[in-house]
């Protein structure tokens, strides 16, 4: 060995740390273990090693500065041969089929295309109000049919007609399969680490894996097939929305089945990846401003005096709004939608600060730890937009910057990152400017707590909890509308 590992918390023989990886809220166990063995932690499972990053420094150094060994995915039998998913944008490798689908999605969301979509981003942004007014209960599932549908819209010109739309209803099915089945607690499976237990006939006691494995196959099909097949149908029809798929399909000569194949993963990675994120940023948002009125109060007053209240806020009002600039940052802090992100797998053996980084290994950069570092962001646990109006060194700034974390790292950086820079921008401002949201009262009129609970493997997904959300007044109403 060219160093010694990493350290970390002490494995049982063959084994390894496998009864440490919890499927619940997993970056919380990964913090602590690096309070007790550093930013850089090593684990193993069956021979498998697992790196957590808890630093800007050490995500920097590794998973941003050394992205070309850094970038690869791993070949998981579980989650890519018998669950269907290894075409996947996430989970392809570092290879010629990853490159073209990156292509594919800078083609859709480059930073230089996102003003094109202003206009829509600004029609499901008011429409979305509008249905959370007639039933705020509901917003979990709203917000789902927000995300999804501007991404179904985009992506592939589907309008999605109601909140129990079929293409959401899958959407939702297959993320849940994706996060709290197939990568669930770190997604090594035993049959990852010994590949011949595919093998094991289906009645054989140990082989469930197999069963539902099959069973979610069939649905990731689906979820894969069924919005393609509907932009296809469309085109044959001469009847469809423009969209990047009918776009690129447009010209048959370039429709190589290799094409196809690649823009129908592509396309399904845009629309899976969209849909959970999103839920999680708005629903801390709520939270946020059940639990911070003050921050809901101040935010008001610059929209107010800013856009007035003649109308409802536009991108070309952004500049001139750093409060809500402010809690925009403090939100995708204190969200953290993707607390470990998703595991990156190293080409080669690295050495950093002397230790030995295997090949092979899967690389997770723990966001969890970095946005909740007090040296960093003191009181880290509250919600203080004004952290952000300090003025502070480039450097610093750059540590404290949650984009810089919570999109990913390196070559595998979130290729949604700047839709959503715009979209969730206009859904906050918006909101803010019409909204009242506050604490629901129970029957005696008395405020009740929002009950804090998560649920879920890979994002910070929060249960829905009570809160109040009605117009700020019949003029806001209106204005929606008006607007609509
Ligand atoms: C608040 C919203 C979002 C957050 C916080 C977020 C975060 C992330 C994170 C942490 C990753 C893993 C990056 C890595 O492996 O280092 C990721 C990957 C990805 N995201 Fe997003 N995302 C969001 C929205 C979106 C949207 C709207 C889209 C598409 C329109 C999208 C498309 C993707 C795709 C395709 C990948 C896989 C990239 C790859 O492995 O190369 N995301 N995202």
């Amino acid at each position: 060995r060219a160093g010694p590992l990493p350290p970390g918390p002490a494995p049982l023989p063959f084994l390894g740390n496998v009864h440490q990886l919890t499927g619940k809220e997993l970056w919380l166990v990964a913090t602590q273990w690096a309070k007790r063995f550093g930013d850089v932690v090593h684990l193993h499972v069956f021979g498998q090693s697992l790196v957590f990053l808890s630093s800007p420094e050490a995500t920097f150094d590794l998973l941003d500065k050394r992205g070309a060994i850094y970038g690869d995915k791993p070949a998981l039998v579980m989650a890519g041969e018998l669950c269907g998913c290894n075409n996947m944008v996430a989970f392809t490798q570092y290879n010629d089929v990853f490159k073209r689908q990156r292509t594919l999605l800078n083609q859709a969301f480059g930073s230089q295309v996102i003003p094109s979509y202003y206009p829509l981003i600004q029609a499901e942004t008011h429409l979305f109000i509008r249905r959370l007014v007639a039933d705020p209960s509901d917003y979990i599932k709203l917000t789902r049919r927000y995300a999804g549908g501007l991404t179904l819209s985009t992506v592939y010109g589907y309008q999605a007609t109601s909140s129990n739309d079929k293409f959401l209803n899958l959407g939702e099915e297959c993320v849940d399969i994706l996060s709290n089945g197939i990568a669930s607690g770190g997604g090594i499976w035993p049959v990852d680490i010994i590949p011949a237990l595919k093998h094991l006939p289906t009645w054989a006691p140990g082989s469930g894996f197999k069963v539902k494995a099959a069973a979610w196959k069939a649905k990731m099909e689906e979820f894969i097939d069924q919005p393609y097949n509907f932009v296809k149908n469309s085109l044959k029809s001469g009847e469809y929305a423009p969209s990047f798929c009918s776009m690129l399909l447009e010209d048959e000569k370039s429709c190589t089945p290799q094409y196809e194949f690649d823009l129908k993963n592509t396309a399904n990675s845009m629309y899976s990846a969209s849909m959970d994120t999103t839920i999680v940023m708005f629903s801390h948002f709520l939270l946020a401003m059940l639990q911070y009125p003050e921050a809901l109060v101040k935010a008001q007053k610059e929209i107010e005096s800013v856009v007035g209240t003649d109308k409802l806020p536009t991108f070309s009002d952004r500049a001139s709004l750093p409060y809500i600039e402010a809690l925009l940052n403090e939100v995708y802090r204190w969200a953290t939608p993707v607390p470990l992100s998703l595991p990156h797998r190293l080409m080669e053996d690295d050495i950093y600060r002397g230790m030995l980084i295997p090949k092979g290994s899967l690389v997770f950069g723990n966001v969890w730890a970095i946005t909740r570092d007090e040296r960093l962001f003191p009181n880290a646990s509250a919600f203080v937009p004004e952290r952000y109006l300090e003025t502070v060194d480039a450097a610093l700034a750059r540590k404290r910057d949650p984009r810089n974390y919570v999109f990913g790292f390196g070559r595998r950086r979130c290729p949604g990152d700047n839709l959503v820079e715009s979209s969730i921008w206009l859904l906050i401002t918006t909101v803010l400017a019409t909204l009242d949201i506050s604490k629901a009262k129970d029957d005696q009129g008395s405020p009740v707590e929002p009950k804090v609970e998560y649920n879920n493997s890979i994002f910070r997904l929060l249960d829905r909890f009570e809160c109040d959300i009605r117009p700020r007044s019949e003029h806001a109403l209106k204005l929606l509308q008006d607007e609509c």
